[in-house]
């Protein structure tokens, strides 16, 4: 094949993943803007941690928080755990890998807190302690996932939230979960500061 029909191929997947999801994760989108706005009205913050293109997506998160979404508005408190070298690489070092969201969780979380937890297997080991950390918080978690949900999805409660893309393949679930962060930003700002458009 080609590069240029690889390259197509790419976008028509990513557009029917994306028409798919259209299908099925408003609803899910809306719950989870809805808990964000009352953990943020109630002074809560929003921790973030993912793996790779997620932990990416963890900073695309809060920095859209803390900063600025499309509109000008106050800052909004939020913090990606996965962006510290030092704490991440010394609890790595001395303890597990698997650890290094759940203790920064344990120091930092407090009770009405959320936490967005993202990952495209739904099996990454350090994201399914990361949640058993805020459940021990007394935090809600917003789960992005994929495929079928992995072990995170087994671990949710009825107070918690799981956004899972219906795909298999990891680029093209990145791709709607950066997505759905937008929207999250949007109703958010939305349900905070009163419409734009
Ligand atoms: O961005 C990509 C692949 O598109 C990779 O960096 C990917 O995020 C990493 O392999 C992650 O470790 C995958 O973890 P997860 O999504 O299964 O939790
Ligand atoms: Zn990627």
């Amino acid at each position: 094949m080609d590069f240029q029909s690889r390259i197509l191929n790419h976008f028509n997947a990513s557009i029917d993943t994306k028409t798919y999801a259209s299908e099925v994760l408003p609803p899910f989108i809306e719950v989870a803007s809805q808990m964000m706005v009352q953990c943020l009205v109630n002074e809560g913050k929003v921790l973030a941690c993912g793996n790779g293109g997620s932990a990416g997506d963890s900073q695309h998160f809060s920095s859209e928080l803390l900063n600025r979404f499309e509109r000008e508005r106050p800052s909004l408190p939020a913090l990606a755990l996965t962006t510290d070298t030092s704490t991440l690489t010394s609890i790595a070092n001395d303890y597990s890998y698997n650890e290094v969201f759940s203790k920064q969780i344990r120091a930092l979380g407090q009770p009405g807190d959320v936490l967005l937890a993202i990952s495209t297997s739904g099996n990454s080991a350090n994201i399914v302690q990361a949640i058993q950390a805020a459940h021990d918080r007394d935090m809600t978690v917003v789960a992005l996932t994929g495929r079928d949900g992995g072990d995170m999805a087994s671990l949710l409660g009825q107070d918690d939230c799981e956004i899972r893309v219906p795909a298999t393949s990891t680029a093209r679930i990145q791709e709607v979960h950066l997505l759905v962060i937008h929207c999250l930003c949007d109703l958010i700002d939305e349900q905070l500061f009163g419409s734009a458009n």
